[in-house]
């Protein structure tokens, strides 16, 4: 860019506000670098930026720049993000990048902008107008993203304001996002820190700013000032998808189980005698569907090790009979005392299934137009459509645009524009002036509508009264999940699998282990679902057990649920499972159907494994205080007390719980029930099975 000027006249005068370090060597003073006569000068913290030595009017185009486009694959294979022009792409259609010519490329950013830009696809160009006026002597600033996390570099309004705060003395030290921000230049130590955030804060910001990439320029004329540069390339990780076909056979089992687990991960395979047994009392059927299983059971007995529980386990000693009068129907058998012999639980919820319920009145608050003659309709409604292209807002993907009212015999239209942290008043004004002169009537106002659509008939009814949302009643988590649902026979089943992981547990530190022990089982048939479509049949008879060993081999990651699906991984790969169930190469960790029992509530690293291996249910009987998968507490930010037990019940799960939830959350793709047991625990026991606070189980 050019900015020498032939004459020796001095520039038009520049305001004292712009910054004095002015380049004048051989070229002379600074010239005008557009008819507004804008300047490109060094801010001391910005590299240079664009000043104007005049007032500005709102509304006015300042440039409509040219960008030189490329292809998202172009971008990528070159690498271009890594170079300095990462600093300069606008996140264009179809993921492309466009490079910005001209003023685009040089405007700073500010979280409060002053300019606001619309993308032209078709002319391929970027139209800048100032949001506001502006006044001789001030920067012109865009906004790249509206949450400053998410830049890839530290603004200088964050590095002014710890510097503003150390030099009042406050203590920034417990504010280490601040302090990232405080450059100092003689301080290594703080250079390498804030070199490490700002590469944090680029991986983080890939995936909102890919998010937004996918977004940009939908339509032919995307007015957006969320974020705009270059993501850093991030690899998705690989999970399995949940519906996806299973995989092509393997040639083997032995094959398989060489491949499946790691050799050192196995528990030793199983008895030969027991497989012979298991063929002569009849073998579970091949593909397990309802209703297809077979009720003769494997006489197997357990293999022990002093490190692992290994191979095909025993059977809950619970018949059906006992717990069924001749019709079948439940009947208590004598002697039988409740939260002991049949089951006390509570349901733990995870952050997804708060959107179930009838309770989900959360709100969130959104610029709209209000207004009440009818020709504005549709010039409000094209406009809405700028500010918020479809699709482009993942925030209001589940408002209605359009919000019509009778209050006192007036008909009152209000249309939605966009979340109030994405604009200002004073930019949305200015934009509504330049999009249409009809619009310079109206002001944007600000309004409460609810931040997430309807699931049930009583959320639609309860949401639409305040403002029209999307209905999608796809439960999250499936709706047979209620303890109310419960046979006596379930919960006197779900009692002995709460006895046998507690007996597991003391028998694991018995053995000098980490007291936490599983046990997994495929349920019988008449606990399987009878309304769930999505539903697919367990293995019958498969049942493993484990416990922690970390003790033994000395081995940080033998936690009891992964070695519970390492023995499940093993079982599929020998007779009689290998030989009757559908070989699924590389899938044979799976627990697809099964009911887990714990003696504890799981770590993350542990709930995630459950998760990937499709789990149906788990019940655990001591929760975490902290660092759970599931528990979270009443007071956390996730925010919702965590069980549909009673009163009582509530009160037992641990309100400062700081668990994640990860069973059933929207941003995972697979969910599972969570049950605490509330039932007796013997105090001996609950004191001998009682583990260190610091342990992640
Ligand atoms: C599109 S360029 C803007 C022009 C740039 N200042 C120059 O001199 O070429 C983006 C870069 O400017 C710098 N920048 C922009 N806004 C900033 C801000 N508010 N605080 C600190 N640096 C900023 C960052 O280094 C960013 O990577």
């Amino acid at each position: 860019m050019n900015t020498h000027n032939a004459s020796d006249d001095p520039p038009p005068g520049i305001p004292a506000t712009i910054p004095t370090t002015i380049p004048s060597s051989e070229y002379g003073p600074p010239q005008p670098i557009n008819p507004l006569s804008l300047h490109l000068l060094p801010h001391p913290q910005r590299g240079n930026g664009v000043f104007t030595d005049r007032a500005i009017p709102a509304g006015t185009v300042i440039e409509e720049s040219p960008v030189l486009l490329f292809s998202k694959e172009e971008w990528e294979e070159k690498g271009l993000d890594d170079t300095v022009l990462g600093s300069y792409g606008f996140c264009w259609s179809g993921g492309g990048m466009g490079l910005g010519l001209g003023l685009a490329s040089l405007f700073n950013h500010s979280p409060k902008p002053n300019v606001n830009y619309i993308r032209s696809p078709q002319s391929r160009t970027i139209k800048f107008l100032a949001s506001r006026s502006i006044s001789p002597g001030e920067e012109l600033c865009i906004c790249y993203a509206a949450d400053q996390s998410k830049l890839w570099f530290v603004p200088a309004d964050e590095r002014e304001f710890a510097a503003r705060k150390e030099e009042n003395g406050e203590d920034s030290e417990d504010d280490e996002e601040r302090i990232m921000g405080l450059e100092v230049e003689e301080d290594k130590e703080v250079e390498r820190k804030r070199k490490e955030r700002e590469s944090r804060k680029a991986a983080a910001s890939t995936s909102s700013i890919r998010t937004a990439g996918s977004l940009q320029a939908t339509s032919d004329s995307d007015l957006v000032s969320p974020p705009i540069q270059a993501p850093r390339p991030v690899r998705a990780p690989s999970f399995p998808s949940l519906t996806s076909s299973p995989p092509a056979s393997r040639p083997s089992s032995a094959n398989n189980a060489a491949h499946a687990i790691p050799t050192n991960a196995l528990p030793a395979p199983l008895h030969s005698s027991a497989h012979k047994a298991l063929s002569r009392r009849g073998t579970p059927t091949s593909s397990p569907s309802r209703g297809s299983v077979s009720r003769h059971e494997p006489d197997v007995s357990s293999r022990s090790s002093s490190k692992q529980r290994a191979g095909l386990v025993p059977d809950l000693k619970w018949s059906d009979d006992e717990w069924k009068d001749a019709k079948g129907r439940d009947k208590m058998p004598d002697g039988k005392v409740e939260g002991v012999d049949y089951g006390e639980t509570i349901r733990i919820k995870g952050p997804a299934e708060s959107e179930n319920d009838g309770e989900d009145k959360d709100l969130i608050q959104v610029w709209i137009l209000e207004f009440t003659d009818p020709k504005l309709t549709k010039t409000a409604l094209n406009f809405s459509k700028e500010v918020w292209p479809n699709d482009v807002n993942e925030r209001l993907r589940h408002l209605k645009r359009v919000c019509r009212r009778k209050e006192n015999d007036l008909e009152i239209c209000r249309i939605a524009l966009c979340p109030i942290d994405e604009h200002s008043s004073e930019s949305l004004s200015a934009l509504m002036v330049a999009f249409s002169p009809d619009l310079g009537t109206l002001s944007p106002k600000t309004w409460s509508v609810p931040a997430t659509g309807a699931r049930t008939q009583e959320q639609l009814k309860y949401k639409h009264h305040i403002w029209p949302v999307s209905f999608s009643p796809a439960p999250i988590v499936p709706s047979s999940s209620s303890e109310a649902g419960w046979s006596l026979t379930k919960k006197a089943w779900v009692a002995s699998g709460v006895k046998r992981v507690l007996e597991l547990a003391l028998e694991a530190k018995r053995n000098g282990e980490v007291p936490v022990a599983t046990f997994c089982i495929s349920p019988p048939d008449a606990f399987w679902p009878k309304s769930d479509g999505g539903f697919i049949a367990p293995t019958p008879n498969l049942r493993a057990s484990s416990h922690d060993t970390r003790n033994s081999e000395s081995h940080p990651l033998r936690h009891a649920v992964l070695n519970c699906v390492a023995n499940i991984a093993h079982l599929r790969t020998v007779p009689p499972f290998a030989d009757t169930t559908p070989a699924r190469n590389g899938a044979d960790y799976l627990l697809t159907g099964m009911c887990l029992f714990l003696s504890h509530e799981p770590c993350v690293m542990c709930s995630m494994a459950l998760l990937h291996s499709r789990v149906k249910e788990v019940i655990y009987v001591f929760g975490q205080r902290r660092g759970g998968g599931f528990e979270i507490g009443s007071g956390d930010s996730v925010g919702f007390a965590a069980n549909q037990g009673s009163e009582e019940a509530s009160h037992e799960l641990s309100p400062d719980a700081k668990g994640f939830g990860i069973h059933a959350r929207r941003d995972l793709n697979h969910r599972y029930e969570v049950w605490r047991w509330d039932g007796h625990v013997d105090e001996a026991v609950r004191a001998e099975l009682e583990i260190d606070e610091d342990l992640q189980l």
